[in-house]
């Protein structure tokens, strides 16, 4: 059952897909429950307040009265939804327990508006969600049970993956998600490149890989929001995104539970790769909610040249 990208053919929607998956009703609940809360944090960031919040989140970065905003949005209608045990966000400063009994519960890891900055000036933006069994947060990625986003742009899109392929589903006017594209697949090599971070504080690998990327063809194409960004690779199935150790910043900026992680699943489950430079981001055991780090992300072939530039191989 192929439907043309961009078109809704069949007009399935989100909760009818997700039960004919296979997957546990408390997960289909689960993702259920974002999708809804999606809805109110459009909403917010349609209409809301685009002041500061006058407070800051466990990076010490100043809130906005948006991140905030979303963060309770998402935050209440996980705690309410009965199968969620541990919620941690990019916005709060420790893990919030709903329960201690984990069992048949998830718990979930979440940037509840991604690239906020940038509502001001009418950009895209987007949530980020990871969702694990069970209460451990600090585990590698890979133990994911599934992720998704969602995209806020001239259209509000949901791409999530539960281990069985990526599915994007689209709101329509009667604000439901209905499948439109299934199984997305990346290219092995694209010719899109989205570098973040400032270039005079590249090292030189990253430098020469750069300058490789733009000698082969690739176009730069760079928001400034991770998700819009990932989801122009995702969806044309082709490209990379990079945001490197920069200097002073050895880290990159990038968050592992709350951006990187969700991401990489997303493009490992559509064929395409995700690394630090050396290792699978969901291979990266997490030491803290806080932790940071270099990524690669995107088709398969780009990924592993950017590990050849970086380990001195080309
Ligand atoms: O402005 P830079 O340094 O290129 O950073 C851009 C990156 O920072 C982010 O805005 C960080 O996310 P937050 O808005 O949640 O802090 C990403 O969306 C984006 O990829
Ligand atoms: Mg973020
Ligand atoms: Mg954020």
């Amino acid at each position: 059952m192929f439907s043309q990208p961009g078109k809704t053919k069949f007009q399935v929607d989100l909760r009818q897909h997700l039960r004919d998956q296979n997957i546990s009703g408390n997960l289909v609940h689960l993702i259920c429950e974002v999708a809804e809360a999606s809805k109110y944090v459009i909403n917010a960031v349609r209409t809301g307040d685009l002041g500061v919040a006058g407070t800051s989140n466990l990076y010490g970065e100043e809130q906005l009265a948006l991140d905030v905003l979303s963060d309770r949005i998402m935050r209440k209608r996980l705690q309410h939804s009965g199968v969620v045990c541990n919620i941690a966000s990019e916005e709060m400063e420790e893990i919030f327990q709903v329960t201690s009994n984990p069992q048949g519960m998830f718990s979930v890891a979440y940037d509840p508006l991604d690239g906020s900055s940038l509502v001001d000036v009418n950009l895209a933006v987007g949530t980020i969600v990871g969702i694990y069994q069970g209460q451990d947060l600090l585990q590698p990625g890979r133990k994911m049970v599934g992720a998704m986003y969602i995209l806020y742009g001239p259209r509000v899109s949901l791409v999530y993956s539960v281990g069985k392929g990526v599915y994007e589903f689209t709101m329509n006017q009667l604000m439901e998600y209905t499948l439109t594209r299934e199984q997305i697949q990346m290219k092995p090599c694209g010719d899109i490149y989205s570098p973040g971070g400032l270039r005079k504080k590249y090292n030189e690998s990253n430098e020469r890989f750069i300058r490789y990327l733009e000698e082969k063809g690739s176009k730069l194409r760079y928001s400034g929001g991770f998700v819009p960004d990932i989801n122009q690779i995702l969806m044309k199935g082709k490209g990379l995104f990079m945001y490197p150790a920069l200097d002073g910043s050895p880290n990159g900026k990038l968050r592992l539970l709350f951006e990187l992680n969700p991401m990489a699943f997303l493009l490992e489950q559509a064929g395409g790769a995700a690394t630090n430079g050396e290792i699978p981001i969901l291979d990266i055991e997490p030491e803290g909610l806080d932790q940071r780090c270099p990524v690669y992300i995107g088709c398969r072939e780009d990924v592993s040249k950017a590990g050849e530039f970086l380990n001195g191989t080309c």
